[in-house]
């Protein structure tokens, strides 16, 4: 029952692309916005944000990770790293500019195809790890808590600081941070709008290791996903997702609610007016 209702839920979201094969993992439907490297002798797969400045969370990005996502696990990779081409950004999260006095059907569009990178991170079923070789706040953040493990490099920030921007957060967005986090560290760091330095995420369990280096952080997330050889494959699939199934589940049962509800608190003047003025500071800060 349980299982079926957790294949149920993964067909909405992976209706494509299991039928290629995929050994050799181009990206030849999407923009070109990722880039998936797949070590010949692991048999893991690195996937890297590629957007320039700071990998911002576009719609074409957004739609390359799922599209990555999908390809990278139909095609049986042993695991799959999240990370970024740019050293200094791991990703800075929505595209603010997106959200800003939106055309409303675009806002939409935007919302849901987060929700579904949301969900097609959240139910990869291969192992998956983030290395964070830069700032990740806000979705940046909420995108390395959907991997099973962390590690990140020295000296950056990661965390949820809507609050200082007026945003208020989804419930399941809440939900993947308390996953990693204890309920009482997230409610006080939701509520400051705190960034983590990468120490001070390490001591609250927010990450699992600090490394030296991005080629250290890949060592690291390749080791973790070695940890998973002794255990069969479709279980330790069908267990990840029966562990995930209630934070998941608080998404799918009302999609579209959400949608209603993201849509129009966007849309208030609460929240763009908190947006203008962030926008503006990050122009002022240069
Ligand atoms: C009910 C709905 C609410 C849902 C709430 C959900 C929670 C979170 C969703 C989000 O993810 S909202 C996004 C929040 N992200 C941020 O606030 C990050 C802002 N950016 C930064 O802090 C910094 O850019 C950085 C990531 C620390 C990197 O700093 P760096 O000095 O390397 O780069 P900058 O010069 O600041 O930026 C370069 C360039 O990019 C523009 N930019 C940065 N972040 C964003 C962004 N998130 N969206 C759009 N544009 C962004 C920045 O303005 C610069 O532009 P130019 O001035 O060069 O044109």
């Amino acid at each position: 029952m349980l299982r079926n209702s957790l294949i149920g839920s993964l067909r909405q979201i992976k209706p494509i692309l299991c039928s290629q094969s995929l050994r050799s993992l181009s990206n030849g439907a999407n923009s070109g916005l990722t880039t998936i490297e797949v070590d010949d002798k692991s048999g893991i797969a690195t996937l890297s944000m590629n957007l320039p400045p700071v990998n911002t969370l576009t719609l074409n990005l957004m739609h390359d990770l799922i599209d990555s996502i999908n390809q990278i696990e139909c095609n049986k990779s042993r695991g799959l790293i999240l990370t970024s081409s740019n050293d200094k950004v791991f990703s800075a999260g929505l595209d603010l500019k997106e959200l800003y006095k939106p055309d409303q059907e675009r806002l939409k569009e935007f919302w849901t195809i987060f929700q579904d990178l949301w969900l097609a991170l959240h139910l990869c079923g291969i192992p998956t790890a983030a290395a964070i070789n830069g700032h990740a706040p806000a979705a940046g953040c909420i995108m390395a808590t959907a991997c099973e493990y962390r590690v990140m490099l020295p000296d950056f920030v990661i965390g949820v600081h809507a609050t200082r921007f007026s945003f208020l957060v989804s419930k399941w967005m809440m939900l993947s941070y308390q996953s990693v986090l204890p309920r009482r560290i997230v409610e006080r760091a939701l509520n400051q709008g705190k960034l983590f330095s990468t120490q001070e995420a390490l001591e609250v369990g927010l990450i699992d290791e600090v490394a030296g280096s991005k080629k250290e952080a890949l060592a690291q997330c390749a080791a973790f996903i070695g940890t998973f050889d002794k255990a069969n494959p479709i279980a330790r699939t069908l267990t990840k997702r029966m562990c995930r199934d209630s934070d998941v589940t608080e998404l799918l049962r009302d999609r579209a609610g959400d949608l209603r509800a993201c849509v129009d608190y966007i849309n208030t003047p609460l929240f763009q007016e908190g947006l203008s003025a962030h926008l503006e500071g990050l122009k002022e800060k240069k």
